[in-house]
């Protein structure tokens, strides 16, 4: 298992608690019901949740939410503005998610969340690399599954640009997507220098997110309070199946 960048290193897969909040108020109280519980390796800042939204002149948010994380936890932050066109609730064209990204950097958190749809992506990557915040290249699709040989193209496609971190969310509809998500963890864990996270959302998907490590994803998100994404198990549950899996024989 290739470790995250963000996280001090172990054998398991980085878990990684999604944060909705929809004011600076509720962020803390998150925060500190994370710092509370045992198991969490990381914080994924889901800024794209804050009910003002967000507009290109938004920049104040990200030192602000990341003060308000930081009151309670010492945890890393992986900040992320997910857009409405991967399932988010940011609405941006280019320009705004290239700026909003350019300040989210500056604001340095640990690492940042990078959709690799977006037309800026490489520069993007490039800027994060400049100013040591871990990027993690992320792609979602939330209808369909596409089969293995294309998420190992997608993840491969992250590495060449330079991202840190490869992630891929797909939909499964039965148990051959299933098995086309584990694949392409498998396959990219053994062919990319980086590390990489293939998730498949929903019920379906679910077991993704307990055995995912087996197959080489590096992390998984798993819940305090509300998820960010179907199929999701709080990280009590995670926990508990990590430590079976990798237990004696
Ligand atoms: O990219 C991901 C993965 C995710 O979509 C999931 O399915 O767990 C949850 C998101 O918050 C995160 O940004």
């Amino acid at each position: 298992m290739t470790s995250l960048p963000f996280v001090a290193s172990d054998q398991l897969p980085a878990v990684i608690v999604p944060l909705v909040a929809g004011d600076f108020d509720e962020l803390g109280r998150l925060a500190a019901d994370c710092a509370q519980t045992a198991g969490i390796d990381a914080l994924e800042w889901r800024v794209d949740a804050l009910a003002a939204g967000l507009s290109a002149k938004a920049g104040d948010v990200f030192p602000a939410g990341l003060a308000a994380i930081s009151a309670h936890t010492d945890l890393p932050v992986l900040l992320t503005i997910r857009t409405d066109s991967e399932g988010g609730a940011a609405n941006l064209d280019e320009d705004a998610y290239t700026a909003l990204i350019r300040q989210a950097i500056a604001a340095g958190p640990a690492a940042v969340d990078i959709e690799f749809a977006r037309r800026d992506a490489g520069e993007l990557i490039t800027a994060a690399a400049e100013a040591g915040v871990a990027s993690v290249a992320s792609a979602h699709d939330f209808t369909d599954t596409p089969p293995s040989k294309q998420l190992l193209r997608t993840l491969k496609a992250m590495a060449d640009l330079g991202a840190d971190v490869a992630k891929i969310a797909v939909m499964p509809h039965n148990r051959s997507d299933v098995l086309e998500a584990l694949e392409a963890a498998d396959r990219g864990r053994a062919r990319l220098r980086i590390p990489i996270i293939v998730i498949a959302m929903g019920r379906r998907g679910r077991l993704t997110r307990l055995i995912g490590g087996e197959f080489g994803s590096a992390a998984t998100f798993a819940t305090v309070g509300e998820g960010s994404a179907p199929g999701q198990v709080s990280v009590p549950e995670v926990r508990q199946t990590l430590q079976i899996l990798v237990g004696e024989d």
